[in-house]
């Protein structure tokens, strides 16, 4: 019999965590993980649902899907493949011993200065089929036979770079992660395994062919060489369609990023500045022509500024260049014209005239002039001239789009300036120049692209997922030193690297205020002195995470111009304000953290280590806003959860949610009781009030967690409630009453399905969001309620939710024949076909994951259930801040939606409500006359 942990095919079906833990982590851990889920998972249905049958099951599903997959994938090999288990069974187990997993794993880019990798790790798809998913995704239509079959492996590509001169450094990285031993199962990556004699390893850039020979004699493998311009063109195609906002534009300091249209990218201009410089019309994949190019490039600027600075490394050079002024030098318009401008012909007093132009009269030797100013100057001619050069070739093919990309760029803010200076005064504005955030990575990417079987081709973007673990040893995809190999290897490297100096809290420092640079970057640079670093500006470069199951929520009006955030960070006050609230919340949130791991002496390490790294991502984002590419405040929320979920805190608030799931289903019956004593109108009021009232139990909120100590849950939750007058500040509750229970001549008109995205645990979801599930399944309508799927904050999870539900089910007749008619209650059922026909009367009341580990939710990447689950909603109800402001407050669907959300933040009541917050309900706390003056709520109901 097959074992599900050596499946070779973690395509397929990985429902239960979408969203994983850090790369680095060992097998043994991601094992630990899935198995304590499943052991969750189990002890909600009390039985073992991993039994034999359903491994079988499994297996099958996941053949199944390998079988569906398109041509170019691994080819399955079918030789002495053999049915394990019940013959008798619809999808049994097909067995086939010789299929290895031939996925590639390792592509590179040697050039002269740097040494680029592309690799791939596979993860483990976690399978949690249970009786209930199972008869939930033949509900669904994505069951069996129906399911998608997902054309690519999920698993996470890295990128990595190393100097060439420390090439020895690369080559014990690839040996010790075993990435030349790329022909073999990846999960099993074994450092005893014979190497493959006849391992192939595809890389480009001249170092290819330089290296070979030190590869094969190092590693046992040879390097397959691939053209260098091929691998740029597929490298930039690939970064430009399936990641998005991966090009930006650098105008005075100032990064913006571009959302390029996947219809509409070429043709386009590459130019790759590296040593050289090529300049390449691109029409299509594969389809491109080197029209031009320069040797004035990086080698020019590198070469001739050593020997007139003495610098030892490009990066000393470019440092230095941080410090200069280049007027010192070269000769500007404003020297020539008595200090003014030449405004006749549009040049700016402080235009550059003539490149070291003032060298020529000026009775001064080398040694006269600084270094710095030296660099700057050399800086600002060859990138001036290579963004001249590029100008003029776009226009000769009448080009619009110019992407830079290479080693020579380096995220230099002066650098970036110069080129988009160039490309626009001399287009006048008519063409764009922009850059890339994986610029450095083109030709290595596109290595990676040259296998066969690479399996990205198929990718969208919605299936990418883009991390920023604290990738100790590199960071910002720079390797600083030898490879972890756990978790506790990693604390240890973070502990020193913290206590060394400031090095992890600013890695790479600096981004110039906005207009420093002043008209197209011919002011002299801020400088921030010492603090600079070599790669200073350039952008973190995450873990791509491919996560084939994701989906677009079909029910988004207009995927193409939603954005799920509210909040862009890129504003430095909204950042600021931030990153002091969460900073604030991080002692608090440690000791959560720390307390949910038993407080141990390994979770304070943990929890140290956690709001270490997590604080070096704020102080990264606050010195550069832009380093994660475009980020927004649910990111950040988001980002909060990977990095605990790095050091292993998988569930910090979860003795919180218990007592507080426990102490609300204890006064349920209550509730329901007075609901049923009420008319139908004021009932509809009443739970509408309750599901705002009960969202103000959110521990991610210092003012609410305040206010816990002022009484007891369902004190709280009446006083809050009994203070909900309208009108409320956005106030569509006429509308939804309107629809819910007709008015006049107008009957009633019950939605077919409606989509609860539930929120945080206890009160909110058990008080607040389960009686009005009750209400719509009352009235005829089926209820999905959406949860995460993994934990975040007090958030109620997937797989917490048919637990709450089955204890409120034992209050309620509603409840139970909907939940038993929607599988929930699985113990309740003798067999799941007999008993949905059993139920087929009552409406069913399901649970689906969403597909994220956060407090908000990007619906353009939703678990493939919850896309299932959409197809037949015709009502959408988004419930907390986190789903319902700080995400998808201007988004707009399909069918009805309603947002309701209980404001519970001083800053968001002020931009939001754009009234006087002093205007909003007044809460006062039971005990105390302290008056709450923060909260609003928000009632919104959309198309
Ligand atoms: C993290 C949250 C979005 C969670 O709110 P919820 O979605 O549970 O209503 C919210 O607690 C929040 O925005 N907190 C910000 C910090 C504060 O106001 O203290
Ligand atoms: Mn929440």
């Amino acid at each position: 019999m097959a074992d599900l942990t050596e499946d070779p095919n973690p395509v397929l079906d990985i429902d239960g965590l979408l969203i994983n833990q850090e790369h680095n982590k060992t097998q043994e851990e991601d094992n630990n993980n899935s198995n304590s889920q499943l052991k969750n998972k189990s002890a909600v249905f009390g039985k073992d649902r991993e039994d034999n049958s359903s491994k079988n099951q499994n297996q099958a599903e996941r053949d199944m899907a390998s079988i569906h997959r398109s041509g170019s994938r691994p080819q399955l090999d079918l030789s002495k493949a053999a049915i394990g288990g019940n013959f008798e069974e619809k999808d049994p187990t097909i067995l086939l011993p010789n299929q290895s997993d031939d996925l590639s794993h390792l592509a590179l880019d040697i050039g002269g200065s740097l040494i680029k990798l592309v690799y791939f790790s596979r993860h483990e798809g976690q399978s949690i089929d249970d009786k209930r998913t199972k008869t939930l995704k033949e509900r669904l239509g994505i069951a069996n036979g129906t399911r998608r079959s997902y054309p690519i492996l999920g698993g996470r590509l890295h990128f990595v770079k190393f100097e060439t001169t420390k090439i020895n450094e690369c080559l014990d990285f690839i040996r010790s992660k075993q990435l030349h031993r790329g022909g073999m199962d990846s999960r099993h990556w074994n450092a005893e395994a014979p190497a493959n004699e006849n391992a192939v390893i595809k890389a480009t850039g001249g170092g290819a062919f330089k290296f070979a020979d030190l590869f094969k004699e190092r590693l046992g493998v040879s390097l397959d060489k691939e053209d260098e311009m091929d691998c740029l063109v597929a490298g930039a195609n690939f970064l430009l369609k399936a990641i998005r906002h991966e090009a930006f534009t650098h105008i005075e300091g100032r990064k913006e990023f571009v959302q390029i249209d996947h219809n509409d990218l070429f043709p386009y201009l590459l130019v790759n500045i590296g040593s050289g410089v090529s300049m390449i019309k691109v029409d299509g994949d594969g389809k491109f022509q080197r029209v031009s190019g320069t040797n004035v490039g990086g080698g020019t600027y590198w070469g001739l500024g050593r020997l007139l600075t003495k610098c030892k490394s490009f990066d000393e050079l470019l440092e230095l260049s941080q410090r200069g002024d280049n007027r010192t030098i070269d000769m500007l318009v404003g020297d020539i014209y008595g200090g003014m401008d030449y405004s006749k012909i549009g040049l700016s007093a402080s235009t550059i005239a003539s490149s070291f132009g003032k060298a020529i009269s000026d009775n001064k030797e080398l040694e006269d002039y600084s270094p710095e100013d030296i660099s700057l100057s050399l800086l600002r001619m060859i990138s001036y001239n290579i963004g001249q050069i590029a100008y003029l070739n776009a226009l000769r093919f009448g080009l619009k789009r110019i992407f830079f990309g290479g080693f020579f760029i380096r995220g230099h803010a002066y650098t970036m300036d110069t080129i988009s200076f160039a490309i626009h005064f001399w287009s006048k504005g008519d063409a764009q120049a922009m850059f890339l955030r994986h610029e450095g990575f083109l030709g290595a990417l596109g290595a990676f692209m040259s296998y066969e079987k690479h399996g990205l081709d198929d990718l969208m973007v919605h299936q990418l997922v883009e991390r920023f673990p604290m990738g100790a040893p590199y960071t910002g995809g720079k390797i600083h030193g030898p490879p972890l190999g756990d978790l506790n290897e990693k604390i240890s490297w973070m502990e020193k690297f913290v206590l060394k100096g400031t090095e992890i809290t600013a890695p790479v420092p600096m981004a110039p205020p906005p207009g420093t640079t002043g008209l197209g970057g011919f002011e002299v640079p801020s400088s921030k002195g010492g603090t600079l670093r070599s790669d200073a500006s350039a952008l973190n470069v995450g873990v791509l995470h491919l996560v084939p199951t994701l989906e677009v929520f079909p029910l988004l009006s207009d995927p193409k111009t939603y954005e799920p955030n509210t909040i862009d960070l890129a504003d430095h006050n909204e950042l600021e304000y931030w990153f002091t609230v969460l900073s604030g919340h991080l002692p608090d949130l440690v000791d959560k953290a720390v307390a949910s791991e038993g407080g141990t002496d390994d979770a304070k390490r943990r929890g140290d280590a956690f709001a270490r790294a997590f604080s070096a991502h704020l102080s990264r984002l606050i010195e550069d806003p832009a380093a994660y590419g475009k980020f927004g405040l649910a990111n950040l929320l988001e980002l909060r959860e990977e990095c605990l979920r790095e050091f292993q805190f998988h569930d910090a608030y979860r003795s919180i949610k218990q007592r507080e799931n426990e102490a609300s289903l204890a006064v349920l019956a209550d509730l329901f009781a007075e609901l049923d004593s009420m008319s139908e109108e004021t009932r509809l009021l009443s739970l509408i009030e309750g599901v705002l009232a009960a969202n103000i139990f959110d521990w991610g909120s210092r003012a609410c967690v305040d206010l816990y100590h002022k009484g007891t849950i369902i004190e709280i939750y009446r006083m809050s409630r009994n203070k909900m007058q309208r009108p409320w500040h956005v106030d569509d509750f006429d509308l939804f009453k309107e629809r819910m229970l007709g008015s006049g001549d107008k009957k009633p008109q019950p939605h077919k399905r409606a989509l609860l995205f539930v929120d945080n645990s206890g009160a909110d979801i058990v008080l607040g969001m389960l009686p009005l599930a009750r209400e719509l399944l009352r009235r005829g309508t089926e209820v999905v309620l959406v949860a995460n799927s993994l934990p975040a904050l007090n958030d109620v999870t997937a797989m917490e939710v048919p637990v709450i539900v089955a204890e409120a089910a034992k209050h309620c007749d509603i409840l139970r024949r909907a939940a038993e008619a929607g599988s929930l209650l699985v113990d309740a059922m003798i067999n799941p076909s007999d008993s949905s026909k059993e139920n087929s009367s009552s409406v069913p009341l399901m649970v689906v994951e969403n597909g994220c580990g956060s407090p908000c939710i990007d619906l353009r990447q939703v678990s493939s259930e919850l896309a299932a689950a959409a197809k037949d909603a015709d009502l959408i109800i988004l419930e907390g801040m986190g789903r319902a402001l700080h995400t998808n407050f201007n988004a707009r669907f399909k069918c009805d939606a309603l947002k309701l959300a209980m404001v519970k933040n001083q800053r968001l009541a002020e931009k939001l409500i754009e009234g006087n917050i002093y205007d909003s309900p007044l809460i006062d706390s039971v005990n105390t006359q302290i008056r709450f003056q923060l909260f609003g709520v928000i009632v919104m109901l959309v198309r």
